[in-house]
């Protein structure tokens, strides 16, 4: 196997896959004889093989990973897509283009054929491209979309792919051939398009779509989840910390509804940024001055795409930034990268204040999703007031996540800050860690909430403990100027308790500074929660 690994990069990498080359290797694959066959394709640069077997399927479970690249039935890409999959063979299968780009590029070239039948293009191949893109925008045609991120900047490889892939299948189902160009991937379905100006667009209407469909829902989810703990521990009187050492009381349920705005904010945030991903760059062309494109057709483009999405896309009110820059992403992205910021804090807080089960912090109780460890057996389920040793893994993955977004923010901050006179071309990268940050935050986000947020329940015995041994609640006799207590005499107070060991109250009495009833009047957490009248 790992010989047939070595030959396929050789062979790659010196050109065009012969066709009794990739025969032979998955004949020894295989070890077994097999029907390979290879159609003919051909673009400016000349002719070159496409595999275009139908392997019979059981073989498939049984080939080598090196050859599972190449193993998809009757392939619909032509030479463009071909040449790209052997001059970047990098990352492989797991590298490729992001789903939700394939899918926007059908909702693309679909637009694009129903706008060029008004100007003009024959209507019997128009309805033909519409309907193989409607076939791509649903997911229909994804295997037929091999290539990785790591192309051309510009995305023209994952662009020709489309095209390739759509004019293939609109000639298959006005009865041509494959290949024949009966419907032409450049004339008719890239027509008035240049990659320059639709990667960015299929950018904006994958990145929108997302936004809208996945990733706001989650966030909504977990900002309900938790809005609803701040309701549920309303009346449960905490210490409160700060540098994280004791410090003055709050109720738990303030404590969350921090969290529940931090979340609140993070859709507005993200929602803020929607208004300039909205903006499309089709009708740009090569450089954003829209030559090849007929007057009015980024406009017409644009309501296509807003009325098969349900979105308020409109034209870029500048092709030029629309091409040369993606500050919109790293726009957007910022917020992602906010939220993570947000979503670090909380799963860390509720991580720390779980801790335990005996020797840690121990005021919330964590839902026991799973067994934590190999190896310690001290994993019994919270059972009447007993709590078990529960790893906070939600607050794990969401950390690790986080953390990843913030990475990906950076590769995004570096790719946007690289255009270069009429052109960015880091597309492929920033949309593809755009749109891995948007799914990898939005699953966290309804994974946390589902399997850890909504099941956290209150620890009321220990969070008591622990506030009526905290040393702070003195900082309620600062104030006290009139009874002549005030700042320094509460630290005293608190001084001789803690060297001690005594309650605040005894070391109170002991240093005569007030008496128990006086003291009982004053030192009330219930009163320490908000400012005074
Ligand atoms: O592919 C295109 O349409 C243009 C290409 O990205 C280029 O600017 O050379």
């Amino acid at each position: 196997m790992a010989l047939l690994g070595v030959s396929r990069r050789r062979t790659f990498r010196s050109g065009a896959v012969a066709p009794e080359v990739f025969a032979s290797l998955l004949r020894s694959a295989l070890g077994r004889p097999i029907t390979t066959e290879f159609r003919e394709e051909g673009d400016t640069f000349g002719p070159i093989h496409v595999p275009a077997d139908k392997f019979v399927p059981s073989f498939r479970s049984s080939l080598p990973p090196c050859l599972l690249d190449f193993d998809v039935n009757r392939r619909l890409w032509g030479a463009q897509t071909q040449r790209s999959l052997q001059n970047f063979d990098i990352g492989g299968s797991r590298e490729k283009m992001p789903e939700p780009i394939v899918r926007a590029f059908g909702i693309l070239k679909k637009c694009a054929a129903k706008v060029n039948m008004d100007y003009g293009l024959d209507a019997t191949i128009g309805k033909a491209i519409m309907q193989a893109a409607q076939e791509v925008a649903e997911g229909k045609l994804n295997e037929h979309f091999p290539l990785v991120v790591w192309q051309t900047g510009s995305g023209t490889q994952s662009n020709m792919n489309a095209n390739e892939v759509i004019a293939n299948r609109a000639a298959e189902i006005l009865g041509h051939k494959r290949g024949e160009k009966f419907v032409h991937p450049n004339d008719h379905v890239n027509r008035s398009q240049s990659s320059n100006d639709t990667f960015p667009t299929v950018m904006h209407i994958a990145a929108a779509t997302e936004i809208n469909f996945k990733f706001i829902p989650s966030l909504i989810s977990l900002h309900h989840s938790l809005h609803a703990k701040t309701i549920e521990f309303k009346d449960i009187i905490k210490i409160g910390r700060t540098h994280t050492q004791d410090a003055t009381p709050l109720t738990l349920g303030q404590e969350f509804s921090g969290y529940a705005t931090q979340v609140k904010y993070g859709i507005d945030r993200v929602k803020n940024t929607l208004p300039h991903m909205y903006q499309l760059a089709q009708g740009g062309t090569a450089v954003g001055t829209g030559l090849n494109a007929k007057k009015g057709f980024d406009v017409k483009i644009a309501a296509a795409v807003a009325e098969e999405l349900s979105l308020p896309f409109i034209t870029a009110e500048n092709k030029f930034e629309a091409l040369a820059a993606h500050d919109a992403f790293v726009e957007s992205s910022g917020a992602l990268n906010t939220i993570a910021t947000s979503l670090m804090k909380i799963a860390n807080d509720i991580r720390l204040l779980g801790s335990g089960p005996r020797c840690g912090l121990g005021e919330l109780i964590l839902p026991e999703n799973e067994p934590g460890s190999s190896i310690m057996p001290m994993k019994l389920m919270n059972f009447q007031n007993f709590q078990g040793k529960v790893n906070p893994t939600q607050c794990e993955a969401l950390t690790m996540v986080c953390a990843q977004v913030m990475g990906n923010h950076v590769a995004i901050t570096l790719g946007g800050s690289n255009g270069h006179f009429e052109l960015n071309v880091f597309k492929p990268m920033i949309a593809s860690n755009f749109l891995r940050s948007l799914r990898l935050l939005g699953d966290a986000s309804y994974s946390f909430e589902r399997n850890c947020v909504r099941g956290i329940q209150a620890n009321c015995e220990r969070i008591a403990k622990l506030l009526h041994e905290s040393l702070m609640l003195v900082t309620s006799l600062n104030p006290i100027y009139e009874q002549k207590i005030g700042y320094d005499k509460a630290a005293a107070v608190a001084k001789k308790a803690h060297k001690e060991g005594t309650t605040l109250k005894q070391a109170a009495l002991n240093l005569g500074v007030l008496t128990g009833q006086e003291f009982d009047e004053l030192v009330v957490p219930q009163k320490m929660l908000g400012p005074s009248d």
